[in-house]
């Protein structure tokens, strides 16, 4: 395995199997490595696109930093390679699919209370260790999250990740739900952005919807920036209380990761089998 990471890859050591799913850039394959027999995932993305899109420094940053993280729930990636025309990401294969696929397919298209408290302790595992690192994701939402064997959740696609602190320069692009106030603001933003968006998504798991959806972006731009959260009365209080605590618009009063794990709503559920 040691060799994997400097081996020279090309598409002929793979088996190329069906799509998994398409992303804005590319598209992603269910792939074996001839050899080894290995099954991974391989996402395809059009040097054009890239070029076009000028992210291609993004693109070197994420395999950068993705090749010196290792950790339960984080999306491996083993390596890459690339044609004239194409770069192939070399992937962990997640089984269980797209989260919000899962949640989607769940009763009220919601987790519940144990579900959801298991997936925000392993999201939290993931990101305290991101930011032993000093690597804020910086794009925390359902999209990006896989389920491994056993619903484990794993965090997927660096492709926004920076080391911290950062003033983000590109333009964000698509939604905005999962962004704290800083960062739509085009602040200086640290690794706080990312508790942000644990704040989201415990919400979102247990609600089905993130906190400050509207109909249109500047509608959700305001929300963000001002709105109170609202809950729907079936979100028992220990949950509202760690969304209250995480959701705070001043990067210093949330929560920390650390404080986020030791939550009483966290630890009572996250143990109960689900
Ligand atoms: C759907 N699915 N089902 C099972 C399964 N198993 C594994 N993987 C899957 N999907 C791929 C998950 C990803 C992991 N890392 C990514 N990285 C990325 O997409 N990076 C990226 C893209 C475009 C532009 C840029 C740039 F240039 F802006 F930086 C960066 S995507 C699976």
């Amino acid at each position: 395995a040691s060799q994997s990471s400097s081996k020279r890859w090309t598409l002929e050591n793979f088996d190329i199997g069906r799509g998994l799913g398409k992303g804005k850039f590319g598209q992603v394959y269910l792939a074996r490595e001839k050899s080894s027999r290995f099954v991974v995932a391989i996402k395809v993305l059009f040097k054009n696109q890239i070029k076009e899109a000028k992210v291609d420094h993004q693109l070197r940053r994420e395999i950068e930093i993705q090749s010196h993280l290792r950790h339960p729930n984080i999306l491996r990636m083993f390596g890459y390679f690339h044609d004239d025309a194409r770069v192939y990401l070399i992937l962990e294969y997640a089984p269980g699919g797209e989260l919000y696929r899962l949640m989607k397919k769940q009763p009220n298209q919601r987790f519940d209370e144990p579900m959801a408290a298991k997936l925000i302790a392993q999201l939290t595992d993931a990101l305290i260790y991101c930011h032993s690192k000093n690597v804020i994701h910086r794009d925390i939402k359902p999209e990006n999250l896989l389920l491994g064997a056993g619903n484990s959740l794993k965090i997927a696609d660096f492709g926004w990740s920076v080391h911290a602190p950062s003033s983000r320069r590109d333009t964000v692009c698509g939604t905005l739900d999962y962004l704290p106030p800083e960062m739509i603001a085009g602040q200086t933003h640290d690794e706080k952005v990312d508790i942000w968006s644990v704040g989201i998504l415990s919400y979102e798991f247990l609600v089905g919807k993130p906190p400050f959806e509207a109909k249109d972006y500047d509608a959700t731009y305001s929300n963000i920036l001002q709105a109170p959260v609202r809950f729907p009365s079936h979100v028992s209080d220990g949950a509202k209380d760690l969304i209250i605590k995480i959701l705070q618009r001043k990067p210093n009063r949330r929560l920390p990761l650390a404080d986020i794990l030791a939550h009483e709503w966290v630890v009572k559920f996250s143990k109960e089998a689900s």
